[in-house]
């Protein structure tokens, strides 16, 4: 007898439902494209619809998201020219070397060469830990940077950072007891993870007044919390320079921090994705944690430190070609397999992220063809990036009711907002967080989208929000006045 389906369809019931589904995915928050962001698309859809119309603006500016060239940011000619010589490498056939060399300068063309002699075809898988030609690179990046050795089998080339630290954190995460120190605020990326692999958060607060600074005493407070609990902390997370706070440590704060460290045990995880977003390089320069790790002496040999670094940031902002690398410093030649054996099981990091890791670690030089032209585009982006978190900063702290730390690195601000009673009580009947209510006021009202602080997690009873200072250098007045004149209106509507 034939099934009759309509008996099927009309008992069939789905395998996976919201309530079956792995309950750890569930407990996942990514606020950077949370509520806001959804938001921001729904309206974007509605103005690409119906024009501005019920809208007092006509464009979305995304400011929740560090995504350079999404805010139109340019990327970097040469290497843009290399990674499109290596897409096609029939360009570089002898019959066609007149008209790529008529488009194309030599020393692109010699590195596009050496690329896929080393690659083959960025078609093809690579080792599973990322190119050997391309982790020597690396290696060479890291020791000239620092002034110490660096080997390319203790590298992993990733997508973006975001894949190294999530098998990192899986590697650690042992079991359900297995606590990680994570600052607050923290960029989500984070707390996310150890919901999905359901460890416990050990939060440690950056001081908003001493300019998001780092104090020992903090760390060893919430250390002896968690362990008085039971928790088996294993690690620590740093974000240097951090986000969304933006602040730079110094060398000495990080002594101090490896030195905590390495008294409580703890692997220590050093995100310095933003380690060329520096924006005040006399006062707060950017020290790595290898470096700072190798200068303190041979106690510290068998100390165990993550360090990752990205092309989604900088001035590069090929954030879409996740690339990204990780190097472990003192991590047991065994576990350093057992990466590779998960690593091996996603087959490769992406071949084009892979060359872009490249060119961020192998930049031409004083005296290449290229070198000018290279040179100019990052200083401009940088000097840019520079002006425009200057200036978004006075802007807000200008507004009456906001105070805002400067950058001194990374791609955010994060200003502290002081809420009138009305506007709390609103937001409670809106069941949104206070923040979150005026971001969402901020985001209908003016167009921009930004991330409540409640996202990143804050000290209780505070609020904030971050912003990119990403939109074009041109837009800019008219963003920061948008901003300006919702504020007033804001505090107008609720102060009453
Ligand atoms: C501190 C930090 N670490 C890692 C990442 C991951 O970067 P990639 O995976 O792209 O290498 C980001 C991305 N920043 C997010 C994305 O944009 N805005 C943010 O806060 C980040 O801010």
């Amino acid at each position: 007898m034939l099934f009759d389906l309509k008996l099927v369809e009309t008992t069939y019931s789905k395998i996976l439902t919201f309530e079956t589904i792995n309950p750890h995915i569930k407990n996942v928050e990514y606020a950077v494209r949370g509520e806001l962001a959804i938001r921001a698309e729904e309206i974007k859809e509605e103005l690409a619809k119906s024009g501005p119309g019920k809208f007092g603006f006509d464009t979305v500016v995304n400011c929740n998201i560090g995504n350079p060239q999404q805010l139109l940011q340019r990327p970097i000619t040469f290497f843009r020219q290399v990674a499109c010589l290596t897409e096609y490498p029939d360009l570089l056939l002898p019959e066609n070397r007149d008209r790529v060399k008529a488009l194309f300068p030599s020393d692109v063309i010699e590195r596009a060469q050496l690329m896929l002699k080393q690659i083959g075809s960025v078609g093809a898988y690579s080792h599973s830990q990322g190119i050997l030609f391309i982790r020597k690179d690396v290696a060479k990046f890291i020791e000239e940077r620092d002034g110490y050795p660096s080997d390319p089998s203790n590298i992993f080339l990733t997508q973006g950072a975001s894949t190294g630290v999530q098998s990192v954190l899986q590697l650690i995460i042992a079991n359900s007891n297995v606590g990680i120190m994570i600052p607050i605020p923290q960029y989500p990326l984070y707390s996310a993870t150890l919901s999905l692999f359901d460890a416990q958060p050990v939060p440690y607060y950056l001081n908003e007044e001493e300019n998001w600074s780092l104090d020992i005493s903090q760390l060893t407070s919430s250390l002896s919390t968690a362990r008085d609990k039971g928790l088996n902390v294993r690690a620590l997370v740093i974000i240097n320079p951090g986000n969304p706070t933006g602040q730079c440590l110094t060398e000495q704060n990080m002594r101090e921090i490896i030195d905590f460290c390495h008294q409580q045990h703890l692997v220590l995880l050093a995100d310095e994705v933003y380690q060329t977003n520096i924006y005040q390089p006399t006062e707060r320069p950017f020290h790595s944690f290898k470096k700072v790790l190798r200068s303190m002496g041979s106690k510290y040999d068998q100390f165990e430190l993550f360090s990752f670094h990205s092309v989604s940031k900088g001035m590069i902002g090929e954030c879409g070609r996740r690339g990204g690398y990780y190097e472990c410093t003192g991590i047991d030649k065994q576990v350093i397999e057992q990466l590779y054996k998960v690593a091996s099981v996603g087959l490769c990091p992406n071949v084009p992220g892979q060359i872009m890791v490249d060119l961020m670690v192998r930049s031409p030089k004083h005296g290449d063809k290229s070198y000018p032209l290279y040179q100019k585009e990052m200083s401009n982006i940088y000097e840019s990036l520079r002006r425009r978190s200057i200036k978004l900063n006075e802007l807000f702290n200008s507004l009456e009711g906001v105070s805002c730390k400067d950058a001194q690195g990374s791609m955010y601000l994060f200003p502290r907002i002081y809420l009138p009673v009305k506007a709390i009580e609103a937001a409670k009947a809106a069941g949104k967080q206070p923040d979150e209510f005026y971001c969402l006021e901020m985001l209908n009202a003016t167009g921009v989208c930004v991330v409540p602080g409640s996202g990143f997690h804050q000290e209780e009873g505070t609020w904030h929000f971050r912003s990119t200072f990403l939109p074009p250098e041109e837009l800019f007045d008219g963003f920061c006045e948008r901003l300006k004149n919702f504020h007033k209106e804001f505090l107008v509507k609720y102060n009453g």
